[in-house]
């Protein structure tokens, strides 16, 4: 997508074909920057520290860190210390440990003087794929817009979503900002209710940024409004990402998603999630039980980070010293709250037979 007209990717490799550049997305909304990461330490502390975040693109990272460590160890040795150490960054999007496997597998068979090339082949095919991936997520959920516009007959269809799914969580496009992007590049009048997202807030920060910088009308709400907008109809449609579905449907996705599903169920709005096909973990089925849900630290909920009038971006103390804070980063919510899936092929139920239809090769094994 673009920045001040100028066409970006997430992630990208400078000149030398070798240095990986991502952008900074802690200083987003207040400063674009963009860092390069130059060993595979520099990948594993710019995914664990949230430099880069969102499921698609820490996968990528992690396939860029390889591709580093490559450089300069490319030994079994090594191999397998890059696989630990990044697989080891953050818990819970399976992404992260589908793009190390992919990578290992591809260089394993190798000798260690060809694996620098392949990684670096494999890692820019893996960011590649998740382009195409999100594209096709986007034609495939845009009709679910059309639809409700169709129906409206005038006037936005107004969607809502949660936490950063957009081009910045993914290589480009987004997951469940492709329809919206795609809805918008078709003349479908639309409007998105941005959650902010506490207690790092990549609505307010990044989804918003995303939006205004494509001009798609949208308005930044507490997390809290969300029940309240759907009673009173004004939100026809509720679409957000995923860090790990599971082979039954079950979605575990940024902490409040599970609420959101919830009051979408007592209002009767449509509750969809956009997923590329490696963030379902075939290898579980009990999202509640099965899924780690990281717990990131308590200075995220004590402490809120932002510009003061007088332009200085800095952090600022919102609870009692004394007080414990808790920071559980992703909830569960259950294939049965969810109305259904959108994948690069095409639309399905969230159940097994759902996805099933979809992808018969992966599907019970
Ligand atoms: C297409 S991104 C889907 C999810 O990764 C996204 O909704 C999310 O929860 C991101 O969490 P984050 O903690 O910012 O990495």
């Amino acid at each position: 997508m673009k920045v001040d007209g100028i066409p970006y990717r997430s992630i990208f490799t400078a000149a030398d074909g070798r240095t990986v550049r991502v952008i900074d997305q802690r200083r987003l909304p207040h400063d674009f920057v963009v860092v390069d990461l130059s060993t595979r330490d520099e990948a594993a502390v710019a995914i664990r520290d949230m430099w880069v975040r969102g499921a698609p693109l820490i996968g990528a990272t992690a396939a860029y860190g390889m591709a580093l460590q490559m450089r300069t160890d490319p030994s079994d040795a090594g191999l397998d210390e890059a696989w630990r150490v990044l697989n080891a960054t953050r818990p819970t999007a399976v992404n992260l440990r589908w793009a190390l496997d992919v990578m290992a597998a591809v260089l394993r068979p190798l000798p260690p003087a060809e694996r620098e090339a392949a990684a670096y082949a494999r890692a820019a095919a893996i960011a590649d794929e998740d382009v195409a991936i999100n594209r096709a997520i986007g034609e495939a959920g845009v009709a679910l817009i059309e639809a409700v516009a169709a129906r409206k007959g005038g006037g936005p269809v107004n969607i809502l979503t949660h936490c950063n799914a957009g081009w910045l969580a993914t290589v480009d496009w987004g997951t469940a900002t492709a329809p919206i992007y795609m809805a918008r590049e078709r003349g479908v009048d639309v409007h998105v209710w941005v959650d902010e997202t506490r207690p790092r807030n990549q609505g307010a920060s990044l989804t918003a940024w995303e939006l205004a910088g494509h001009g798609v009308p949208h308005t930044l709400v507490v997390d809290n409004a969300g029940g309240h907008l759907m009673q009173h109809g004004k939100v026809d449609l509720v679409i957000v990402g995923t860090d790990r579905t599971t082979a039954r449907g079950d979605v575990c996705n940024k902490i409040g998603t599970y609420l959101k599903a919830l009051a979408a169920h007592d209002n009767g709005v449509p509750f969809h999630v956009a997923l590329p096909s490696p963030t379902i973990d075939w290898t579980v089925s009990d999202g509640l039980a099965e899924i780690p849900i990281e717990e990131r630290s308590g200075e995220e909920v004590g402490w809120v980070w932002g510009r003061t009038a007088a332009g200085e971006v800095t952090r600022v103390r919102i609870a009692p010293e004394a007080s414990g804070l808790g920071n559980p980063a992703f909830d569960v919510t259950p294939a049965r709250l969810v109305t259904g899936l959108i994948t690069e092929r095409g639309l399905c139920a969230a159940s097994p037979e759902g996805l099933a239809s979809l992808f018969p090769e992966r599907a019970g094994r």
